[in-house]
């Protein structure tokens, strides 16, 4: 193997030309240093911070510094451990088209595509299809590709759209509009009818959905769409594999999500075909470079890596996004900016979509080959001839995707890192995928409230990154893993520092040092350090500025609604009071919100709980900032009082979209009037509240 020394690595195979490189990031040396100081600053600031509370005099002022400590205790945590996604940024290349010069196509290995649905409704069978045909298309030997889709939704509309995909596959495009037509009027009618169903086969497979045939209670149905042995297109080429799997549901065994879903593809494709490759895909995603298994190959099959990788994450990259991204759902920090850090120390990390596995990873560690119960099941089982057992299909497995998480994809990357498997974060400059993302603002806040939920899951596990996670991967890993856990903890500052610097603010009472103590720069670093941190990272990752001002406006409003929600939530079912599922995403959006969406406007048309604590905030801020503007119109002297007006004006400023969505719009998506009602009758009991408790304090 060659390496070449300096800023930049390329690897070669033994005699071929290289199918890699990597470049470390040129601000590594330069993101230590910064950290070290900024450590300084925070350690002091917590410093004077245990000094004053210690100091306290009355229990107002007790209360309101120990708030204080904790919301920089939890910020200060945050902040470290994203450091260490700072500590080593790796770039990578890859040399496709050199791989053919190293192996030849007929030796590729095969691939086994696994792509999920589970809503007919919320994810119209049109974008599974568009999902499946995007992949049959790929830049790859079709006899050796083979894709299965699980219709977690138990729907024989599923299956029509699948079967019809199929079809279009031999005769190709002249078909694709009228398969169009056919699987969306098929769609709305909700139900296959007769005229549609051709062959016995055909007949057969629709035939299971019987009226005892219910969503979360039937048997299991695999239909072979097409198989490449025996169908080939209209001009004679072979055709790769199309299997339509829907798992066996009963109301009363767990069917655990997506993470059960991909397990059952697991084994119905160890009996079927058993690629040494699978790709996981969800069905609001499709892929958008033909040369993107070349590409994965490049680490999976250089001789030198082969073993070494578990797996290979392209980022997720989003279709249809606004212009300035309101609601930073493109979400460069989870998705760009922080895989390029986990890159640099043990590898990318795995998000559910896009990724390719090395079949072998979910067998066991790299030296520790764990075998299932049945060896047909191993990883390394040639199939010659395909078996279809029900026990099989049943046969639950400690390996596979893990459960115990609603972010099967978090909880898996985790555990294998924890095993010693090492991966790639791979983004080309072409997307290799691209997906859906929420288009509403409720949307978008249910799925980070999974999310948070999931991720405290892993968090309050046993095996918890930072227990069970610095014993197997070390420190700087498993703080990586553990700054995305803790995602939910963000609620406790962004909230204490929504409401308390305010209500202080209009009871005249200063909590934050005055503007010509030494101790104010402190503030000010602290502050300019960390956003000006992080908008470095966001420019520098081909963002812009307007999409970062909203996504830093996201993370605060965040902290109010799915982060407060999800922390609440996950105590109330980890004290067993209450359970929660996997609330799909929708994928599908009515024309006027779309239209306001484009327009860049909030969409609040659907009322929730959780904009009451937003609504609340705004209000309070607006008052606050109000007060402050009085006082200094009436010559008040607010030295003091600057850095609560500095936070209350950045909040007001950014709470415009709720102050126009309140009172100044007509339309469908403004905020409820009751909304409205509650969040101010909440504000004033709040500010009323506070009075009474902090009239000791007064200056
Ligand atoms: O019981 C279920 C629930 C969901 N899904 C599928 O899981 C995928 C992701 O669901 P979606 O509603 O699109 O959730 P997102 O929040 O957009 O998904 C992100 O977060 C999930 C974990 O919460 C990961 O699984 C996804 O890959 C990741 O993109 C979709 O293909 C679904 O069809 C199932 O197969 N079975
Ligand atoms: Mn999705």
């Amino acid at each position: 193997m060659e390496v070449l020394k300096g800023s930049s690595t390329t690897k070669s195979t033994t005699h071929g030309p290289p199918l890699h490189t990597h470049k470390f990031s040129r601000l590594k040396f330069f993101n230590r240093v910064f950290a070290t100081v900024y450590t300084c600053a925070i350690l002091a600031l917590l410093y004077r911070h245990a000094l004053t509370l210690l100091n306290a005099t009355t229990l107002s002022s007790f209360f309101i510094t120990l708030s204080l400590l904790t919301s920089d205790i939890v910020l200060a945590f945050m902040w470290a451990a994203t450091q260490s996604c700072r500590l080593n940024s790796i770039h990578r290349k890859e040399f496709p088209e050199n791989l053919k010069r190293v192996v030849k196509a007929s030796d590729f290995p095969a691939l086994d595509v696994f792509i999920c649905t589970a809503d007919p409704y919320k994810e119209p069978p049109m974008g599974v299809v568009n999902s499946a045909l995007s992949v049959l298309a790929y830049d790859y030997p079709t006899e050796k590709i083979s894709v299965y889709v699980s219709d977690d939704g138990g729907s024989q509309l599923t299956l029509f759209a699948v079967m019809e995909a199929a079809k279009f596959a031999i005769f190709h495009f002249t078909m694709y509009h009228s398969m169009k037509i056919k699987v969306e009027n098929v769609v709305k009618r909700g139900k296959v009818g007769d005229e549609y169903i051709i062959g016995e086969e055909g007949q057969k497979a629709f035939n299971k959905w019987k009226d005892s045939f219910t969503r979360q209670d039937h048997p299991t149905v695999i239909q072979v769409l097409l198989q490449n042995s025996k169908d080939k297109d209209i001009i004679g080429h072979l055709m790769p594999n199309l299997i339509y799997v829907c798992r066996q549901k009963s109301r009363t065994s767990p069917h655990h999500f997506k993470a059960g879903a991909l397990n059952v593809l697991l084994r119905v494709s160890a009996t079927m075909t058993n690629a040494p490759i699978i790709l996981t895909l969800d069905c609001d995603v499709y892929s958008n470079d033909p040369s993107t298994p070349l590409r994965a190959l490049c680490y999976l099959f250089s001789p030198q890596d082969q073993s070494k990788f578990g797996f290979i994450q392209f980022p997720q990259i989003f279709n249809g996004i606004n212009k300035n991204d309101i609601y930073a759902c493109e979400f460069k920090r989870l998705f760009q900016i922080n895989p390029v850090g986990f890159d640099g120390l043990n590898g990318g990390n795995y998000v559910g979509t896009g990724c390719f596995f090395s079949r072998r990873a979910f067998f066991g560690g790299p030296s520790k080959l764990v075998s299932p119960e049945i060896p047909e099941l191993g990883p390394y089982n040639v199939v010659d001839k395909p078996i279809q057992s029900q026990p099989i299909m049943e046969l639950a497995h400690k390996m596979g995707v893990r459960y115990g998480s609603l972010v099967e994809d978090s909880f898996t990357s985790y555990r294998l890192h924890c095993e010693g498997w090492k991966s790639i974060f791979c983004n080309p400059k072409r997307p290799a995928f691209l997906g859906d993302a929420p288009n509403t603002l409720i949307d978008m806040l249910n799925q980070h409230k999974r999310w948070a939920i999931g991720l405290l899951e892993v968090v309050f596990s046993k095996f918890s990154p930072l227990t069970f996670g610095i014993r197997s991967m070390g420190l700087p890993m498993s703080l990586a893993y553990a700054q995305l856990g803790c995602w939910a903890i963000w609620s406790i500052p962004i909230t204490i520092y929504a409401f308390l610097p305010q209500v202080a603010l209009i009871n005249g009472i200063s909590i934050f040092p005055n503007v010509s103590e030494p101790r104010f720069l402190f503030y000010v670093f602290l502050f300019l350090g960390a956003y000006g941190q992080d908008f470095q990272d966001f420019i520098l990752s081909s963002g812009t500025v307007e999409r970062w001002w909203n996504d830093q406006r996201i993370w605060m409003i965040k902290g109010l609604t799915c982060y407060l929600f999800g922390f609440m939530e996950f105590f109330l079912k980890f004290l067993g009071i209450s359970t929660h599922g996997f609330n799909v995403t929708s994928k599908v959006i009515d024309d006027k919100q779309h239209k306001r969406y484009e327009q860049g406007m909030y969409e609040f048309g659907v009322p929730s709980p959780m904009f009451v604590p937003l609504v609340t905030a705004a209000i309070i801020n607006l008052l606050s900032f109000c007060w402050g503007l009085v006082e200094v119109f009436r010559g008040s002297k607010l030295e003091g009082l600057f850095v609560q007006m500095f936070i209350t004006g950045f909040v007001v400023v950014n709470s415009w979209p709720i102050y126009e969505a309140m009172v100044l719009r007509s339309d469908k998506g403004k905020i409820p009037i009751r909304t409205t009602l509650i969040s101010i009758f909440l504000a004033w009991g709040l500010v009323a509240a506070a009075s009474l408790t902090l009239k000791e304090l007064k200056l």
